[in-house]
């Protein structure tokens, strides 16, 4: 397998890479060592040219008969996602998602580790979910300062969406994972990923509906 210097990696690609992530991990479960295009392609129903393509966009080949290296290639994928290190950050709004978030176990192997959360429900301060410390909303600021946490998880109402972004930017957070719907302004520099069920709901329910009108 070699690795060249990568050229512009499409959206569409890195959404695809945690499935070939995860596919590589599996095959190493198995004992395979070496994964070819093909395999990975027929896991998720892809074209082995798509997988291939991916894969050179990230600047990696892989060896004709042999396949993609697994271990190398999990490594490659998880540099190229900046997962090879452990990423902190906190989650504000620990309500039902706050919660589900919090208590998943899966975001361990993508190094994500959710180090505590916070909320403005005195109920809930002091006390702890999935083993995460809940903070009253006034520690966020300092705690942010003083950990040099980089990524904010936001799962608050929307109404309180643009304040509590503006202050946790002002903090020194650089990355937030927006589930509001609520499109956040932020200063140049501030990456804002949103997360929207309803819209994969929606294709959900189209793709149903129209597959049901086929069956009549
Ligand atoms: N992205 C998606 O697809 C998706 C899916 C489900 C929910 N959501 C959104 O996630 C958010 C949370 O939904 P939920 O069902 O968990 O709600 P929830 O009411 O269960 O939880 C909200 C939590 O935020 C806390 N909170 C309220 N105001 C706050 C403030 N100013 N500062 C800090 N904490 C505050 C509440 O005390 C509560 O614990 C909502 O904005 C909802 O629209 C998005």
């Amino acid at each position: 397998m070699s690795q060249d210097k990568p050229v512009s990696v499409s959206h569409p690609t890195i959404r695809r890479l945690p499935a070939y992530l995860n596919i590589l991990r599996k095959a190493q479960d198995e004992n395979k060592t070496h994964i070819s295009s093909t395999f990975i392609a027929d896991k998720l129903g892809y074209e082995p040219i798509q997988v291939r393509k991916d894969l050179a966009g990230l600047g990696i080949t892989g060896q004709a008969g042999v396949g993609f290296d697994a271990a190398e290639l999990i490594d490659a994928i998880l540099g190229f996602l900046g997962w090879d290190n452990a990423t902190d950050a906190y989650l504000i709004g620990a309500g039902n998602l706050g919660s589900a978030l919090a208590g998943y176990k899966g975001f361990k192997d993508y190094n994500l580790n959710i180090l505590a959360c916070f909320d403005s429900d005195l109920r809930k301060v002091g006390t702890e979910i999935h083993g995460k410390k809940v903070f009253g909303m006034e520690r966020l600021a300092e705690l942010i300062e003083r950990t040099g946490v980089n990524i904010a998880i936001l799962t608050l109402p929307d109404k309180a969406a643009q304040e509590i972004t503006d202050k946790i930017v002002e903090a020194g957070i650089r990355a937030i994972w927006n589930f509001t719907t609520v499109k956040l302004d932020v200063p140049d520099g501030v990456i804002v990923e949103r997360v929207d069920l309803a819209a994969s709901l929606a294709l959900l329910s189209r793709r149903t509906a129209e597959a049901m009108k086929n069956d009549k």
